[in-house]
């Protein structure tokens, strides 16, 4: 089954590219211990140095790879040359959770497409109208976490739970139309999540076969995950109602016949997709935006500022709320520059031959994006480093540079973020329903060392403490 899966994506010899080695590799690991636990600022110091500049090799295992830094060459790629970089590349964490179908793992071409679009329309029409399901649905779900958070006040908290619980609960609306209140989905998608925060992607088990059998419960994880989703996907099927189309399954299911390539094999692997892709990257993102905003007082008061002034302390905010507040946009997309939430993105692979800053690079070439070089780049942000909202603020305080060109933390191109318009949909509803009812602060005082968050696994914010008080 593997070999058929790798030739399915095939994997290309080293010496067909012109692009230049990185630093010296290793026998078997090749550069896979020097990436560290931080390995988009590894791979970003790597690309500074005159000797490698912002393209270079990596071998990583039995895998070469290579790697695109910078602002510029990372558009080039991306945005000009966007097909040419559409590929996805054969990755075993990837494939044994989504098995190369639906839209994160699909190679690009026609089925890839057909669903893409699929996403988008239905993104559309469950999750950007007003008073939609997931605007409800979202709205439903901060309001019993407020109502938790008030009982218990000012009884000290983790937020990431609950975020992880909101985001799950917002994509299994949109799914599935529904939530389910006797299943822990958001636990059981947490243990999933961990396998795609953007270490894994270059964690040794993709590459070093012989490492996988220490990491079995991952793979055990991913397949309850596998089965519950399908136990669903069957249910939905078995109830199916063409008068009542009100998810984003339900709609899939009734267009089924209509579509060359739709099938319950791509049903299956496109719910997988949502989840993977929609729960631990709002959650995450939230519990950022949250810890910033906590550790920079100001920020904070101007925040209850906004939503004091344009929606009170009452009603609860619209998708419409959003344009006419430049503060919480500014602050969210801060959040997601300071800690994006794939500094390396899901791998990409070329889908033909090209020729690129005068290297030649062939089809099936293994592809890493670093998209942290362009987020933390000083030639085209000051003090990249520091928490700074106001720098998407003109003097007027009106939003400004939202659309920079540093400024990809959903990417660009044919594989760019299909859920980019929900999720600040969701950013924006959950952040200001919170704030508006809360001030939160760190338990007894506690300050953080430093805001680069816990080296480790994932990009996660410290697991610290807050408590809540009812403004
Ligand atoms: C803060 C929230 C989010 C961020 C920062 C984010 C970012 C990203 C990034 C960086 C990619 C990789 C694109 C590439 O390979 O170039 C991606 C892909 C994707 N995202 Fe998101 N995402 C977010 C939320 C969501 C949500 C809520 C959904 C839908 C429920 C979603 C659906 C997808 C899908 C389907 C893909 C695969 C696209 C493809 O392969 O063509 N994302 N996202």
């Amino acid at each position: 089954i593997m070999r058929q899966k790798r030739s399915q994506f095939k994997t290309l010899t080293p010496s067909t590219t012109t692009v230049p080695w990185g630093p010296r590799r290793w026998p078997i690991i090749g550069n896979l211990l020097q990436l560290g636990y931080r390995p988009y600022e590894t791979i970003f110091r790597w690309s500074k140095m005159l000797k490698y500049g912002p393209i270079f090799r990596l071998q990583l295992g039995s895998q070469m790879v290579v790697v695109l830094n910078s602002t510029s060459v990372i558009r080039e790629a991306l945005h000009d040359h966007s097909e040419a970089f559409a590929g996805r590349p054969y990755l075993h964490m990837i494939h044994e959770t989504l098995h190369g179908k639906g839209v994160i793992s699909a190679p690009y071409g026609r089925e890839f497409n057909e669903h893409k679009k699929f996403l988008i329309k239905s993104f559309n029409r469950f999750g950007r109208r007003r008073r939609s399901s997931l605007e409800n649905g979202c709205l439903n779900e901060v309001r019993l976490i407020a109502e938790r958070l008030r009982e218990k006040q000012p009884a000290p908290f983790r937020i990431g739970n609950m975020l992880s619980e909101i985001a799950c609960n917002n994509i299994c609306t949109l799914t599935f139309g529904r939530y389910f209140e006797t299943m822990n989905m958001a636990h059981l998608f947490e243990k999933i999540n961990e396998n795609f925060n953007q270490t894994a992607t270059i964690a040794c088990f993709n590459f070093l076969p012989f490492t996988r059998r220490f990491k079995k419960n991952i793979f055990e994880n991913v397949k309850d995950c596998n089965r519950v989703i399908q136990k669903l996907v069957d249910e939905r099927e078995t109830n199916f109602d063409p008068e009542l189309v009100n998810s984003i399954v339900d709609a899939y299911i009734n267009d089924m016949g209509k579509h060359r390539y739709f099938s319950k094999q791509n049903l299956d692997s496109l719910v997988q997709d949502l989840f993977v892709a929609g729960t631990e990257t709002i959650s995450n993102t939230l519990n950022w935006a949250i810890f910033y905003i906590v550790a920079h007082s100001d920020v904070q008061e101007k925040v209850h500022e906004e939503i004091d002034r344009l929606i009170g302390k009452d009603r609860p905010p619209c998708e419409k709320d959003r344009n006419q507040m430049p503060y919480i946009e500014a602050v969210l997309l801060e959040s997601l520059r300071c800690h994006c939430a794939g500094p390396i993105l899901l791998p990409r692979a070329t889908t033909h031959d090209i020729t690129f800053r005068n290297y030649f690079i062939p089809k099936d070439t293994f592809i890493l994006v670093n998209m942290w070089s362009a987020m933390k780049d000083e030639e085209q942000w000051s003090a990249p480093d520091e928490f700074r909202p106001e720098r998407f603020l003109d003097e007027n305080n009106s939003l400004k540079d939202a659309n920079h060109p540093a400024m990809m933390p959903f990417s660009v191109g044919k594989r760019a973020c299909t859920g980019e318009q929900i999720a600040k949909i969701q950013l924006f509803l959950i952040l200001v329903s919170l704030f508006q009812k809360f001030e939160f602060r760190f338990v007894d005082g506690w300050r953080p060392k430093n805001l680069r968050g816990e080296p480790g696994i994932t990009l996660r914010p410290p697991n610290c403490q807050y408590q809540a008080f009812v403004r």
